[in-house]
């Protein structure tokens, strides 16, 4: 279901050998970012590639009403004329995120040094979701925030009029987090820093230093990242060509692990070393993915993937890893159900505050599928059945969250009954064309009204 829509319960069943090229839609990170330093820049950004998932869009909407001119000229072909740093304006209504984390938090940032007031809301998954890790270090710029209990959506931001520079350690792994207060360091005078112990996804950093801002990292001598932004530059427009979404194609990827003779292409999947844990992961496990022509497509290292069907074994995830990988925990908990022994993922509670509890979400639904779980606030274990060995038979439910439902439909596609969701529409928040990709490829999978 989209944020207003009606349940769309989906089904999946015992696949042929998936075959052909999985090319997935652009990068959510990515195309987030695009449209918001678009924004921010004086004169048009043209952008290619652009993922037309609800999310993005709901980003879009929030630039027009902060002044923005944000034209879509055809598929993924989006072209933004900026306002400048300094040159929002106070949007004349709510600003409604619908599903997105990223989009929330990093639409706070960039109102929180402005002298006006801005409300935003999303929909029920969103409204569930912290917002204090966002709000907390936002007010230390000036910024006051009123929101429900927990900082919860809705919320209010009265922005900073004579916003102060801030250093901020981040207290969790969380490049929202992050973002949140360079953006808002955009429009602050002087220089803003972020501390972060663990790595974070880069592509704030990378990108505002593509749009002409001075973005500096460094390791502390503890090792950590330190990031200093100097404020107030002029940001100018650039041409964004965003590259495929590696979380994306961590679905494809896996469903041609555990699908019996499977060979599949996935193109231009993203070697940033904050974004392919996953991939570390496979081939650990036994995965045969082969790496082929590694090159740079915009802005990031990338590889087309040639997957085969493999036999995996369970193996210990590195906490460390965490971040690199934290939205793929999902799917990797599903095929490590198809792996000899247990796959052990520890470090992991951010999961616990995605667009569900994606511990409990998947832990109940590889129950209902036969599969033995063990979990704690911090870990999740999966006991692997083999390759022959998942039952299926579910019906798990997704609790408006597109990663758990994709998740779900791939494990369907080698057990022995076919799994069902409750839900499929939130896939449409950032992988819009899922259905008719693994359908291209082969996989079985449909809407049951
Ligand atoms: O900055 C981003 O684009 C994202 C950061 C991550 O969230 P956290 O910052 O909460 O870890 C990730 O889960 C999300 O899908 C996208
Ligand atoms: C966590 C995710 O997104 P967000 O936080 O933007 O809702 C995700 O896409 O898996």
């Amino acid at each position: 279901m989209s944020s207003h829509g009606t349940p769309i319960p989906m089904t999946s069943r015992k696949s042929g050998p998936l075959k052909g090229t999985a090319a997935v839609p652009g990068d959510k990170s990515i195309s987030h970012r695009a449209l918001i330093f678009g924004a921010m820049a004086v004169g048009e950004t043209r952008i290619t590639g652009l993922l037309e998932g609800e999310d993005v869009l709901d980003t879009a909407k929030a630039m027009q009403a902060l002044g923005a001119e944000v034209t879509r000229e055809g598929a993924g072909e989006w072209t933004v004329h900026g306002v400048g740093v300094g040159g929002f304006s106070e949007p004349e209504d709510v600003i409604d995120c619908g599903n997105s984390g990223t989009g929330v938090r990093l639409i706070m940032g960039c109102v929180a040094t402005y002298d006006f007031c801005t409300t935003f809301t999303g929909d029920g998954s969103l409204r569930k979701r912290p917002m204090a890790r966002v709000t907390d270090p936002l007010a230390l710029f000036g910024t006051r925030s009123v929101g429900r209990s927990g900082g919860r959506l809705p919320l209010t931001l009265i922005g900073a009029a004579e916003p102060v520079p801030v250093e901020y350690q981040t207290p969790m792994p969380s490049a929202q987090v992050k973002s949140a207060v360079l953006l808002a360091g955009l429009n602050a005078p002087g220089k803003t820093v972020v501390i972060e112990k663990e790595a974070t996804r880069d592509h704030t950093e990378r990108m505002l230093r593509g749009f002409g801002a001075e973005v500096v990292t460094e390791k502390t001598p503890e090792g950590y990242n330190k990031i200093t932004l100097t404020g107030r530059p002029e940001l100018k427009p650039q041409e964004v060509a965003v590259p495929r979404d590696p979380s994306s194609a961590a679905f494809p990827v896996c469903a041609a692990l555990i699908v019996e003779g499977s060979d599949i292409l996935v193109p231009g999947v993203s070697q940033n070393t904050t974004r392919n844990g996953l991939y570390t992961t496979l081939v650990e496990m036994g995965a045969d993915i082969a790496f082929e022509n590694t090159r740079e497509e915009g802005g990031e290292p990338v590889a087309d993937l040639r997957v085969k069907y493999s036999k995996l074994k369970g193996i210990e995830v590195p906490p460390e890893r965490a971040a690199s990988m934290i939205d793929e925990y999902p799917i990797l908990s599903a095929i490590a159900a198809y792996a000899e022994g247990k796959t052990v993922m520890r470090g992991v509670k951010e999961l616990r505050v995605k667009e569900s509890d994606r511990i409990d979400a998947m832990a109940r639904g590889l129950e209902a599928c036969g599969v033995t779980i063990e979990e704690d606030e911090d870990t999740l274990i999966v006991h692997g059945l083999g390759p022959d060995g998942v039952e299926g038979g579910g019906t798990c439910a997704t609790h408006l969250d597109h990663r758990i439902a994709m998740s779900f439909l791939i494990l369907g596609m080698a057990s022995k009954q076919p799994v069902t969701v409750d839900d499929g529409g939130p896939i449409a928040t950032s992988f819009p064309v899922f259905e008719k990709l693994m359908t291209g490829l082969g996989a079985h999978v449909t809407r049951n009204n």
